[in-house]
């Protein structure tokens, strides 16, 4: 009888925040939104780059803004180099078209080194600078006071809790986690991260943003690494560990997760892609302080990441991480 009667408070535990959750999301599905069409992104990096260029594919007139013009014409680079390619299939056979089609994307695009002036127009800041809390927070301190009132921020974080970003801000009811996937054309997902304090219409909008840029949006509650990187990080860390522990051979564990397991790239093919110094970013900081991850042997250091960052060889973006990209 006890047996029975804790297996019911259990299910009844369980299912009450779920089905809280779910119902919010049922609830923001139908709520109003404000309109999103002045996008303002701060890092042309990688993931700064593809959340531009997909904005921009969307009709919407975006600013790109990084610190130096050289990190700009990066950002710009990897947009055309990327248009070109879905330009080049969408055009097969009229190259007048392909280029009509990169060329009306790119009027989209304005760019700038000036933080706080590009976020006066903007309905949505989204940020993807580095993967750090302190100049993150100062960031968005610097932007609450610049942007207008009715803008919304978000944050292209990894790893780090939305809220304790927002915290940074006196508009913590129109911040929220906006979490692209690397190759951002490519990859469809978009995790929409609400906090205690994210507003209905600011989710909603949220939502609806990522339907107008073909994307499929789903959320979480604001927990280390959102669903993905939660499930993603810990298998990447395990793989190393097998070669740690001399069990097997980079280039078989990559092989046997793409034959045995399907995946597009092996692990260690996917931290090359992601980037070690992001990697070591996520797992270090859920080590030291990540809500049920502190400590925990899952997101321990690894001796082989660490002396690889410090080596500089980053994975694709140095031309070297656990493959050599130079000889490739
Ligand atoms: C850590 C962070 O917080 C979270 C993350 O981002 S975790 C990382 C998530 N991302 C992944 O897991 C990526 C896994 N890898 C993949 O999906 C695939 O390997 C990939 C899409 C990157 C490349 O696909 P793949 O078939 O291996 O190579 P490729 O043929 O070059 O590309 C496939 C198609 O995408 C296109 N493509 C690839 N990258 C592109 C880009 N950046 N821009 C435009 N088109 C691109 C290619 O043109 C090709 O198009 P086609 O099939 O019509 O000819
Ligand atoms: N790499 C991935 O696969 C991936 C995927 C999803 C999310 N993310 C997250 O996105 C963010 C960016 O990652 P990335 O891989 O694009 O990094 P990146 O190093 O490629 O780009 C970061 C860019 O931010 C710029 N920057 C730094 N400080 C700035 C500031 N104060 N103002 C304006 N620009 C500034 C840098 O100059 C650089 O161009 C990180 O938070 C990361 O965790 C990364």
């Amino acid at each position: 009888m006890l047996a029975r009667a804790s297996t019911a408070a259990l299910a009844q535990a369980v299912r009450r925040p779920l089905l809280a959750h779910s119902a919010a999301m049922l609830a923001t599905a139908a709520g109003d939104v404000q309109p999103i069409k002045n996008v303002t992104v701060f890092g042309s990096g990688l993931m700064g780059a593809g959340i531009v260029q997909v904005s921009a594919q969307a009709g919407c007139q975006v600013t790109m803004v990084d610190v130096t013009p050289d990190a700009l014409a990066k950002g710009e680079k990897i947009i055309l180099s990327s248009l070109k390619r879905t330009a080049k299939k969408k055009y097969a056979e009229d190259a007048a078209g392909a280029q009509s089609f990169v060329d009306q994307i790119m009027a989209n695009i304005h760019q700038s080194t000036e933080g706080a002036q590009a976020a006066t127009k903007a309905d949505l800041v989204v940020e993807a600078i580095v993967e750090n809390l302190t100049v993150k927070q100062k960031l968005f301190a610097a932007l609450d006071e610049a942007a207008p009132k009715h803008t919304i921020f978000a944050s292209n974080t990894s790893s780090l809790k939305i809220a304790d970003i927002a915290e940074a801000t006196q508009r913590r009811d129109r911040f929220a986690g906006l979490h692209f996937f690397n190759p951002v054309p490519q990859m469809k997902l978009v995790e929409v991260i609400r906090t205690r304090d994210t507003s209905d219409v600011v989710f909603n909008s949220l939502l609806q943003f990522c339907r107008d840029l073909k994307k499929a949006p789903v959320s979480c509650k604001d927990t280390p690494g959102f669903i993905v990187n939660r499930l993603l990080v810990p298998y990447l860390m395990e793989a190393v560990r097998i070669v740690e522990r001399g069990e097997a051979s980079i280039a078989d564990v990559d092989t046997a997760m793409k034959l045995g397991a399907g995946y597009p790239m092996g692990p260690f093919e996917l931290a090359d892609f992601v980037g070690l110094d992001t990697v070591k970013f996520i797992i270090d900081g859920w080590y030291t302080n990540g809500d049920g991850l502190k400590g925990k042997e899952l997101v321990a250091p690894s001796k082989l990441l660490n002396d690889l960052v410090a080596a500089g060889k980053l994975g694709r973006k140095s031309g070297e991480g656990f493959y050599n990209y130079a000889q490739k």
